[in-house]
């Protein structure tokens, strides 16, 4: 987000807000990947929010602390210093992920599988772990703007409301509020920060693959006016050519399968035609409008 001027009442379209929410909820599950439940209670939590928080990853505070400082230090360069880093690749990320998020995100996916039933250990796992799996790291920042928060008590958007396209999403960000999920029922709500833990959210590949039992979860992110935000997202996905379709194991007898069968590279090509909020699957459901 680039604020170029400050905002006067003529040019306040440009900048999108919302109604202030003032729920903190504090449902979200939590996780603790060395419990032995852990598993079952990772589905519970993708299928009624697709979205919970792991704690006891085993991965020190000390380095997220070491990776915070160089993703602090990397906003505050200029943009003509930034782009010396190279251009982002792709161009809203970057290809170069440490081995240790992406274990992390494995080791839930072989819970999930085993939670699951769905057979081979690394049924999940292995789509991530290809080397042309089609994954991505992403820096966030969120700069403070109190001159906006205070326009019409409205609170500013900083990421607009969305569900991720790929697998699973891991979060991880400093400790300032903003990220919001939004509930089953509709009601928007924010999700306490905690900068020690990582925040996991199912994405829409993942909803398809599950045939809708997870949940691919519509979530936004609001500036504050006083703290600003950092985060570093983990989009795991599979290669382009992999087919997102609902697991056979999954599946009851008889069911059917909720969407068209499609490629994760002709999902991607489909996801950047449309804009950030619109809902993406809903072109390759099948039964829309019935
Ligand atoms: C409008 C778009 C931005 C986005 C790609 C897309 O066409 C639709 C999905 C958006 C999203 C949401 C999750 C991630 O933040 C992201 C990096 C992604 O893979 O899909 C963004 C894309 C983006 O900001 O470029
Ligand atoms: O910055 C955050 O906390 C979340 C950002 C996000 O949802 C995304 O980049 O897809
Ligand atoms: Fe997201």
């Amino acid at each position: 987000m680039v604020v170029l001027s400050l905002p006067n009442h003529d040019n306040l379209g440009q900048f999108k807000t919302c109604k202030p929410t003032p729920n903190i909820f504090t449902g979200i599950p939590i996780i603790d990947i060395s419990d032995p439940n852990a598993k079952h209670l990772i589905i519970e939590a993708c299928k009624e929010f697709g979205f919970f928080k792991v704690v006891n990853h085993g991965v020190s505070m000390e380095f997220l602390s070491l990776l915070e400082d160089e993703a602090v230090k990397f906003f505050k360069l200029t943009q003509q210093e930034k782009e010396k880093s190279g251009p982002p690749n792709p161009f809203y990320g970057n290809k170069k992920i440490g081995s240790n998020v992406r274990e992390m995100a494995c080791e839930v996916l072989e819970m999930i599988a085993d939670g699951l039933n769905i057979g081979a250990k690394d049924v999940l796992s292995g789509l991530l772990r290809d080397e042309k799996s089609d994954s991505c790291f992403r820096l966030n920042h969120y700069p403070t703007c109190p001159e906006l928060q205070a326009l019409n008590g409205r609170n500013l958007i900083g990421f607009g409301e969305h569900t991720d396209p790929h697998i699973i999403s891991v979060v991880r960000s400093n400790n300032t509020s903003g990220l919001q999920i939004c509930l089953k029922d509709g009601t928007w709500v924010s999700v306490p920060p905690d900068h020690s833990s990582f925040f996991f959210n199912v994405g829409d590949a993942f909803q398809v693959m599950t045939n809708g039992r997870f949940r691919s979860v519509k979530h936004r992110v609001l500036a504050d006016n006083l703290k600003s935000r950092i985060s570093m997202i983990y989009f795991g996905g599979p290669t382009l050519s992999t087919k997102i379709t609902a697991l056979k194991s999954v599946m009851e007898e008889g069911e059917k399968s909720l969407y068209k069968e499609f490629t994760w590279c002709e999902y991607k090509k489909s996801a950047y035609k449309t804009r950030l909020g619109d809902n993406r699957l809903a072109l390759f459901e099948k039964f829309a409008g019935q």
